[in-house]
């Protein structure tokens, strides 16, 4: 256990797309009296702003220009949190799946994952965070006093996905969002910089056969234990 943070611990929940990350850290948050930092809607928010400036994703120059002049906050709304760039509430529009497989090409690119990690470090230092992501618990946190790997299989992930995109009309098969789903995890998996991985120290959940209510408890359960053992010295 690292010295104790100023706000708490630092708890970072990795984990490819679906695996149930975004719901788990909401909750946990919420129970713990934490804030909930989504890094993926802010590589979704740069993906956003590149696509509207008209910036390729492996133009390095022009996302590393983007992202100088990008800032990227979150406010509460609420039970739900928005996300803004530069001030505009863009949490709708980073959610597309469009945008999703984009922001997964923007991502791999190293003048993007440099500027967003300055930011993620800068966030949740003090600690008393939860920080979903991909590379949390192997690169932006290292040293994070807790550590989830979430995953499920790329079936019950797509499925998930495909629930999600109905409730919304959007008319993707299941076939094609099972495949979506799984070229994500390829992308974000075989990309140079900061791949997506379990860190070795790091519990991993399996959540296909699990509820969120059952993945919250093992959690909860998981961080108030190394809570009490900080306490202890
Ligand atoms: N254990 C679970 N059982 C059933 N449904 C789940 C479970 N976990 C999450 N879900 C549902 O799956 C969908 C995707 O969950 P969520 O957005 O939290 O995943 P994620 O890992 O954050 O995905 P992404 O990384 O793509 O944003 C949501 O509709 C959520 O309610
Ligand atoms: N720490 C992270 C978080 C996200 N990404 C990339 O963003 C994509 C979208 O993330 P969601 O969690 O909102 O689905 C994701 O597929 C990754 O490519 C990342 O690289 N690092």
């Amino acid at each position: 256990m690292s010295a104790v943070r100023q706000n708490g611990v630092i708890v970072a929940i990795d984990g490819p797309s679906g695996a149930g990350k975004s719901s788990l850290t909401k909750l946990l948050a919420r129970r713990l009296g934490y804030i909930h930092i989504d890094t993926g809607a802010m590589f979704r928010a740069v993906a956003l702003m590149s696509r509207r400036a008209g910036i390729a994703s492996d133009d390095d120059a022009g996302l590393a220009e983007l992202c100088r002049e990008l800032e990227i906050t979150f406010v509460r709304d609420g039970e739900t949190c928005r996300v803004l760039a530069n001030g505009e509430d863009v949490s709708t529009e980073i959610r597309s799946e469009e945008i999703g497989l984009l922001t997964s090409a923007i991502s791999a690119r190293k003048p993007v994952r440099e500027a967003l990690l300055t930011m993620q470090r800068a966030m949740g230092a003090k600690g008393g965070v939860i920080l979903e992501g991909r590379d949390i618990g192997t690169v932006v946190f290292p040293d994070a006093e807790v550590k989830f790997f979430l995953s499920a299989s790329a079936e019950e992930r797509g499925r998930r996905r495909y629930l999600e995109l109905a409730a919304r009309g959007d008319a993707a098969t299941l076939e094609e969002t099972i495949a979506k789903v799984i070229q994500r995890d390829r992308q974000d998996e075989g990309r140079e910089h900061a791949p997506l991985r379990q860190a070795e120290d790091a519990l991993p959940i399996d959540s296909t056969n699990l509820s969120i209510d059952e993945v919250l408890t093992v959690m909860e359960n998981t961080v108030r234990e190394r809570l009490v053992q900080g306490a202890k010295g």
